[in-house]
């Protein structure tokens, strides 16, 4: 038995599937649609439980913030036998007519991050399984629920002095939604063998204010934290389809 040294979860956990916020908060309100709920590690960024959907036993694992601790986590996951991760995160719209709280199922990913370049050439894609996306698509369209299947950009900055220009660049380039860690989690995904989905609530529409609306999130504004309640649902049920077709 081995202990994985940034998880520090053990691989002999038997799990297939993972549910990966960024944020170690959104683990306890993953383990809220959860039954037999077992905290199995906190360390670092990665809170890391396990519990049943349906029947189905799931990993909820935080990746913390950006490609590199991201790809930490795929790695170790992948090393304890899982075989399916979708990620559930908060993403900024850089299209109109996408509202607080709706979903947006990522279909690729442009990999203006640093970790996924470490790995692989930039002009390999970052692309979900099909499968498993079309999961939570089905999921998605079971419950009704709002949601949008695009394009994300991952990136690396926030701060920087460029950033208005690169969603200027972007958003006429017909991507839905920025976020951090979709593309790492894509490409390493890929290269591992792993199946992988990104389902992003949107917590700043487009054009609004991207840290007033971020800190909204933190304070749980309710379209976004009815956002990510109705992600994780769909998560979790994408779990239970593709579990169901084994
Ligand atoms: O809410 P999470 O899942 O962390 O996702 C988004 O939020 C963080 C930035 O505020 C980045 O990690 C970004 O990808
Ligand atoms: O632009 C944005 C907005 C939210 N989260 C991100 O990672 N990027």
């Amino acid at each position: 038995m081995e202990i994985m040294p940034h998880l520090q979860i053990r691989d002999d956990l038997g799990v297939h599937y993972a549910i990966l916020p960024g944020d170690p908060a959104r683990v306890d309100r993953i383990a809220e649609q959860l039954t037999d709920v077992e905290e199995l590690a906190y360390n670092r960024e990665f809170k890391s439980i396990r519990g049943l959907y349906k029947g189905v036993p799931v990993l909820a694992v935080s990746t913390g913030i950006g490609g590199p601790s991201a790809c930490i986590a795929v790695e170790e996951l992948a090393r304890v036998g899982v075989t399916h991760m979708i990620r559930i995160g908060s993403g900024g719209a850089l299209q109109p007519g996408i509202h607080l709280g709706d979903l947006v199922m990522v279909q690729g990913a442009v990999r203006s991050d640093g970790a996924s370049k470490m790995y692989i050439d930039p002009v390999y894609p970052a692309v979900p399984d099909f499968d498993l996306l079309t999961a939570c698509v089905t999921a998605a369209r079971q419950e009704q629920l709002p949601y949008h299947v695009g394009l994300c950009r991952s990136h690396d900055s926030f701060y920087t002095d460029q950033e208005e220009e690169m969603r200027t660049k972007w958003t006429k380039s017909g991507i839905m939604v920025s976020d951090m860690e979709t593309a790492a989690l894509f490409v390493v995904g890929r290269l591992r063998g792993v199946h992988t989905a990104s389902i992003l609530n949107t917590v700043v529409e487009y054009k609004d204010d991207l840290e007033q609306n971020i800190n909204n999130y933190a304070d749980g504004a309710s379209r976004t934290m009815q956002g990510e309640w109705d992600e994780i649902h769909t998560a979790l049920e994408a779990c239970y389809i593709v579990s169901s077709a084994e």
